[in-house]
């Protein structure tokens, strides 16, 4: 049976979706406060800008693999209007009830589905942008659900990946400090849940960086793939196309 990753723990391949879950469902009512303390509000520029490189226009199909409580969901919507649709997906129901909720509160219906990245419940060449924020590290095959998104991919159609990545040198020390200490210590304090963000910290340091996540995607058959960077590489968007 082949091992994988979970934060730094070494698991069956079997089980980390499970205790992915465990994750997810703990935190999925606190997600979006602990959210924007741990990025002290960073997400708020980092979405956007990822959702303003997928260049969508009115009326394109999106589909936001891994979407959980709706954020880049909701960018997309405004971009792709009424004659357009956007698809919120998740592989957990409580984090994607939050979502829809969420949406349905501010009065916007999309539809929702809830599948894994490595087997999506739609057909090839479907959509004209296909996108995962803060989710691919948390997927137990990175390499298949890359080829599921490219597979739905229409030709044209742009894969855009938001997730942490390698900070740069002399942040190291400061991120390592803020990832093992603070981090476990404010969802000990806020979520009653220290064990669930220690894992969000570990499973970020064991997440591929810039450059091999743009050769996983490459592998994964996009083309033209770029990074972005921001803020200082705590995060980079990678955007590839199926052409
Ligand atoms: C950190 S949250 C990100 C949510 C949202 N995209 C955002 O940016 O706020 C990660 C999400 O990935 C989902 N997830 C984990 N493994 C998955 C998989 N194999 N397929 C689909 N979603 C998955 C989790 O349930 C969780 O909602």
């Amino acid at each position: 049976m082949a091992n994988t990753h979970f934060g730094f723990q070494t698991v069956d391949e079997n089980e980390k979706a499970r205790k992915v879950a465990g994750v997810f469902t703990s935190v999925a009512s606190k997600y979006d406060i602990m959210n924007d303390l741990m990025s002290v509000g960073l997400h708020r520029i980092w979405k956007p800008f990822a959702v303003g490189l997928a260049n969508v226009h009115e009326g394109q199909r999106v589909l936001d693999v891994a979407g959980g409580s709706g954020d880049l969901t909701r960018l997309f919507l405004k971009k792709v209007g009424s004659s357009g649709q956007v698809v919120l997906t998740d592989i957990n129901n409580a984090m994607l009830r939050v979502g829809r909720d969420r949406l349905l509160d501010e009065g916007k219906t999309t539809p929702t589905a809830q599948c894994d990245a490595e087997r999506l419940p739609f057909p090839d060449n479907y959509f004209d942008c296909v996108s995962i924020a803060f989710g691919l590290r948390n997927v137990t095959h990175k390499d298949a659900a890359l080829r599921e998104m490219k597979r739905v991919l229409k030709p044209g159609g742009r894969v855009i990946v938001l997730e942490f990545s390698k900070v740069a040198k002399p942040l190291e020390k400061a991120y390592d400090l803020y990832s093992f200490k603070l981090l476990p210590k404010m969802g000990e304090i806020i979520a009653n849940d220290a064990d669930s963000y220690r894992y969000l910290a570990e499973s970020i340091r064991m997440h591929p960086g810039q450059e091999e996540l743009k050769k996983m995607m490459e592998e994964a058959g996009l083309e033209r793939v770029e990074y972005f960077n921001m803020t200082g590489g705590v995060v980079a968007v990678h955007r590839g196309y199926k052409l």
